[in-house]
């Protein structure tokens, strides 16, 4: 079957590789509630749009506007807040990425920014703790300090799907390429998911770019679920929520211009991943080999 693959050009068909994905794009809000109004509204819209993997973006759940809040509300995977999410994905028989979860943390004090997968049986398949955590002086805009309140996790993951097989990162791990080229050339990932809150300042100046590069140089699929615009008096996202093909094309887009909340379609073909690999096969030209 490989070998078949290998052989298929970019426009043929293959059944069983292809499927309907989204990518949505929101604004979180400090109400656990009314986020999960949007998230149900927007699966139940996306499951009648022949969607069967739908992406949420960082803070999906609750973003909070004051120190220390989120942590407070922080739960276990199989806490209430995210079986509320679990039904959804079973309901609506629907794969769910929910980027940037508040996992319950080591201590009363911190959290886990953890990224948690659904099968469409609304079981958890995976689930990914942010490896690298936003500690930065954003210019002309605040300091962010996401130690202060958030533990790092120490593991990178893979994840078998009907959509191929999924490497789940968050946000801010975007711009280490390492972290990408370990989950494409040690685990043989072939879509990467980067659910995000990018700021305003750098999303403008870095976000599509990133993307698009990480989406390049392993030749995956990238979905990028993006918070969009202001949730409270301090904190404002960029938005751009993007799927991007392993040839670095972009095929679907919320664009930041434009801060709505809502969702971008694409189908996903596996064939193309190892159409564009066999064509120009890097993995075997590499030769820096230590990631
Ligand atoms: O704190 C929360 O509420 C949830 N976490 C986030 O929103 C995180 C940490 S503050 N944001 C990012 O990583 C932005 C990265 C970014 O904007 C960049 O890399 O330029």
């Amino acid at each position: 079957a490989a070998v078949l693959r290998r052989a298929m050009s970019f426009s043929s068909v293959s059944a069983a590789s292809q499927a309907r994905v989204g990518v949505v794009q929101m604004t979180s809000v400090g109400d656990l509630d009314a986020n999960y109004a949007t998230c149900s509204r927007l699966t139940k819209e996306a499951a009648a749009a022949g969607v069967k993997f739908l992406c949420f973006p960082e803070v999906f759940s609750f973003i909070g506007s004051k120190d220390g809040e989120s942590v407070k509300l922080a739960e276990p995977l199989d806490g209430p807040i995210m079986q509320r999410y679990c039904s959804l994905a079973n309901e609506s028989s629907m794969w769910l990425s929910l980027g940037g979860f508040q996992e319950r943390g080591p201590d009363d004090s911190h959290q886990y920014n953890t990224h948690v997968l659904i099968d469409e049986s609304g079981k958890v398949r995976s689930s990914y703790r942010k490896i690298h955590l936003f500690d930065v002086d954003v210019p002309g805009n605040m300091v962010y300090k996401e130690s202060r309140f958030t533990t790092a996790g120490d593991t990178v993951v893979v994840v078998d799907s009907p959509f191929g097989r999924l490497g789940l990162t968050v946000c801010y791990d975007l711009r280490f390429p390492e972290l990408y080229q370990c989950l494409r050339f040690k685990h043989q990932a072939q879509v990467l998911l980067v659910p995000s809150a990018f700021t305003k300042v750098t999303g403008e100046a870095h976000w599509e770019i990133l993307l698009r590069a990480r989406a390049i140089e392993t030749q995956c699929y990238v979905i990028a679920a993006a918070q969009a615009g202001k949730h409270n008096e301090k904190r404002e996202s960029y938005g751009d929520s993007i799927i991007i093909d392993p040839w670095g094309t972009v095929i679907a887009r919320l664009p930041a211009d434009r801060l709505s909340t809502g969702f971008a379609v694409a189908d996903i073909d596996l064939s193309k991943v190892e159409a564009v690999r066999s064509k120009m096969p890097i993995s075997e030209h590499r030769k820096f080999e230590s990631i």
